[in-house]
């Protein structure tokens, strides 16, 4: 998706109809409610019922055509939905999104910018579109060109690197010092400087108390940054929560066994851990120096807590299963 922000060819907002276009979304930033666009009969998503709560960082993430971008043109106002609402911080941004604009900001995929005019340059003539004076909006921009490590660059826009470009694309997004942040592969063109500038920042914005959506393929930046995630596969949220709770449930969905390692040397181990009665607990094992133990989920706590008395002799208790991003890759590989 190449998008230029707020004179690209794809801001085609729908026109503001005047009518109530706020609504009570209590503590959610973002909300959509069975929220749909048809593409050609088929639904690129589909009835999506997602929520972003207030300061929370959410990694939107979801295989190669799952309909991310469709929702965050829909979320950032730029394509009409075919039913159903999305409202940013109540506002719905379909009916109302010169508001939403105020409320939003956004950093696509690949941020078309003016060749010809260096970072200042640019941010300076998109800054007047937004409702802030001139002094601060200078004041905003070289703040922010410092923060993206921009300042000084006196080259025009036309000959940076990509990831210049996307480096100035996150000072836009941010220039309106908006309430909620909406990141589209942030990272993709990144040097891993640039990746740990990145990191802080979306820290910072954190301790602001400012929402971010960020929608990304590299699930290890996802997980460095990320609160919450929710996944998105044929146009529908299929898992959400925090890091554990959506590895959780791709655990579940790819029918992976994730075990709880101990190393003892104590003989009664197993019966200790056999005499636990846990839902949790699926199977224990006996290993050669200890016993594995095939679990729902992470009981570790509970684990350390009853065997505290009991098994003096455990020297080592891990968690073994496979990370976000080999889960993903078996849930996903087949679609
Ligand atoms: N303008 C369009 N016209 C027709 N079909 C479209 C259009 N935009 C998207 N689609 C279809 O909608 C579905 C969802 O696409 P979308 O771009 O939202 O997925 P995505 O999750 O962002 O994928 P990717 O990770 O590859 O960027 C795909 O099947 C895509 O072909």
């Amino acid at each position: 998706m190449s998008v230029l922000i707020i004179q690209g060819k794809h801001c085609g907002f729908p026109k503001y109809s005047g009518e109530q276009n706020t609504v009570n979304n209590g503590e959610y930033m973002i909300k959509t409610e069975n929220l749909t666009k048809e593409y050609n009969e088929k639904n690129a998503v589909d009835n999506l019922n997602l929520e972003v709560g207030d300061g929370e960082v959410f990694g939107f993430l979801g295989p190669n055509g799952a309909g991310k971008s469709t929702t965050i043109l829909m979320l950032t106002g730029m394509i009409e939905p075919t039913s159903g609402i999305c409202t940013i911080d109540g506002v719905n941004v379909a009916l109302n999104p010169l508001k939403g604009k105020e409320i939003l900001g956004y950093l696509p995929e690949d941020v078309g910018f003016y060749r010809n005019l260096t970072g200042y340059e640019n941010l300076d003539y998109l800054g007047k579109f937004y409702p802030i004076e001139k002094n601060e909006r200078e004041e905003r921009i070289e703040r922010l060109l410092k923060s993206v490590r921009l300042n000084g660059v006196t080259q025009k826009v036309g000959e940076y690197s990509r990831g210049m470009n996307q480096r100035l694309g996150l000072a836009l997004a941010l220039l309106n010092d908006p309430k909620v942040v909406i990141l589209d592969e942030p990272t993709a063109n990144l040097d891993p400087e640039g990746v740990l500038r990145y990191r802080e920042i979306i820290k910072e914005l954190e301790q602001e108390g400012k929402t971010v959506l960020i929608c990304s393929h590299i699930l290890s930046e996802v997980r460095a940054v990320c609160t919450t995630l929710g996944i998105i596969s044929q146009g529908r949220l299929v898992a959400k929560g925090s890091v554990e709770e959506v590895e959780d449930e791709l655990i579940r969905q790819s029918g992976t066994r994730q075990k709880i390692v101990i190393k003892s040397i104590n003989p009664d181990l197993y019966t200790e851990v056999e005499s636990i009665k846990n839902p949790d607990i699926l199977e224990i094992e006996r290993t050669k120096d200890g016993i594995e133990i095939s679990v729902e989920k992470d009981i570790r706590p509970i684990l350390a807590e009853k065997l505290k008395n009991h098994c003096s002799g455990i020297t080592e208790m891990y968690l073994d299963r496979p990370g976000l991003e080999d889960l993903f890759l078996k849930v996903y590989r087949r679609e």
